[in-house]
């Protein structure tokens, strides 16, 4: 969705309005909460969450005084054996979900694999799964996988065109889809695909990587059928965090785990060579938990303690539109393809031909954002420790860097490994 500035905003106009709007959101400011490098403006947390004081704490709780001095008692005493349940429990309340209903412990990749799986084995007789040609890789990847495995057949079709498709269907196994795009940052209406799915017969999941923690995800008013999203991103869980899956509890009886681990077991320490699945959400457990990721994890989501999820999405779009306003008020005139109306998530990305450079000069001057293939500027605002009075000053950067055409630095142009 493409727009272009309009009447531009004097900077005290803009700094005036960042301070009226950040005493309006004070109730969800956590900045405190959480240990940024100083200088730095971090809009990256939809990729790699900031470290949190309480995500540090409980890492070096868990390394130093659980596994140094408890040993393997820590397994007992410091909870890891149920530590998956009981943070999962606490996503749970995040993304609108029971308790009982999320587990965390592998990657999303793997979750994915595992509710993909199972969701389609529960229609038999059908032979179709939708997912996004548009979705993060590895969401193809994996849905393909799991067609190929299943002799089903794999049909890309856009989140936009999902409902048309399914209308009237009689074929369709399973609807797969990311509720927030990472690259453009559209925000897709789960409630009323969902509804497409079962009205067509069909099961619904959700990869909620870009928008749990940051939008009232709603998985049970929603009618979602399983869901899965990583720890990384806005729930701040750390590099490689533990992802999670949520099951519909009407499905959790019928969950065949398509991994059958001894974690997952009913009584893992019989040590059976016969697999017996353990009741609950138990059984969408694989192998032995990360247990210093979900501890740092855990100490992470405490974040979120006393908050609403609702006055967080209302922060986060204050904050997204804010940065729209900015850009408008200042003059900066590049494509914006995030959605302006509120059916985005918690970024905005820009087109620009010259977009990797863009990045790299924003990083040289403190503003950290992404690029992502072909041409996106992509900036995330994680509303926890994100002030309106940061997004103005990130503005005034991307501004200078555009206007003062120093993305054409040669230092910019050479690309890393991992961007
Ligand atoms: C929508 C989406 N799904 C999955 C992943 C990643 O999966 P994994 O955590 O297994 O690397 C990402 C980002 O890396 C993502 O954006
Ligand atoms: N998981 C990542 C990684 O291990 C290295 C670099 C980036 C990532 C990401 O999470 C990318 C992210 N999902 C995205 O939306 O682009």
């Amino acid at each position: 969705m493409s727009d272009t500035a309009t009447t531009p905003s004097s900077p005290d106009t803009l700094r005036a309005r960042a301070a009226e709007l950040d005493a309006a959101h004070a109730s969800t400011d956590r900045r405190d909460a959480f240990l940024l490098p100083e200088g730095v403006i971090y809009l990256d947390g939809n990729s790699l969450g900031a470290l949190s004081v309480a995500a540090r704490d409980a890492t070096a709780n868990a390394v130093s005084r659980q596994w140094g001095e408890q040993l393997i008692r820590a397994w007992n005493e410091s909870s890891w054996w149920s530590a998956p349940e009981r943070v999962g429990d606490r996503i749970a309340e995040l993304v609108g979900a029971p308790a009982g209903s999320v587990v965390v412990g592998d990657s999303t990749t793997v979750s994915l694999y595992k509710a993909v799986h199972s969701a389609a084995r529960l229609r038999p007789g059908r032979s179709v799964v939708l997912t996004d040609p548009d979705s993060f890789p590895t969401d193809v990847h994996v849905t393909r996988g799991v067609c190929d495995q299943l002799g089903l057949t794999l049909e890309l079709v856009s989140p936009g065109d999902a409902v048309a498709r399914l209308d009237g269907s009689d074929d369709v196994a399973l609807a797969s889809y990311s509720q927030v795009d990472y690259r453009t940052g559209e925000l897709w209406d789960l409630a009323a695909i969902t509804s497409a799915a079962h009205d067509a017969g069909a099961l619904a999941c959700w990869d909620l990587c870009h928008s749990a923690g940051v939008v009232e995800v709603g998985l049970t008013a929603g009618g979602a059928d399983f869901a899965v999203g990583c720890g990384y991103k806005y729930l701040s869980g750390g590099p490689g965090a533990p992802a999670f899956i949520f099951v519909a509890p009407e499905h959790i009886a019928a969950f065949t785990n398509p991994i059958l681990g001894w974690n997952g077991h009913a009584t893992p320490f019989a040590m059976s060579p016969e697999h017996v699945p353990a009741d609950g959400i138990t059984r969408a457990r694989v192998g032995t938990p990360p247990v210093l990721g979900i501890a740092a994890l855990e100490g992470a989501l405490t974040a979120y303690d006393g908050l609403d999820v609702a006055d967080v999405r209302r922060r986060s779009l204050s904050l997204t539109a804010f940065f729209v306003e900015c850009l408008d008020g200042l003059g900066i005139d590049l494509p914006v393809v995030t959605p302006r109306d509120e059916s985005r998530g918690s970024q905005v990305s820009l087109r620009h031909p010259d977009a990797y450079a863009v990045v790299q000069a924003l990083i040289a001057r403190g503003v950290i954002g992404d690029f992502r293939e072909p041409d996106i500027v992509r900036l995330g605002f994680a509303p926890l420790y994100l002030s309106h009075a940061d997004v103005l000053a990130a503005a005034v950067h991307l501004r200078d860097v555009v206007d003062g055409r120093e993305f054409e630095r040669a230092e910019f142009a050479t690309r890393a490994a991992v961007t």
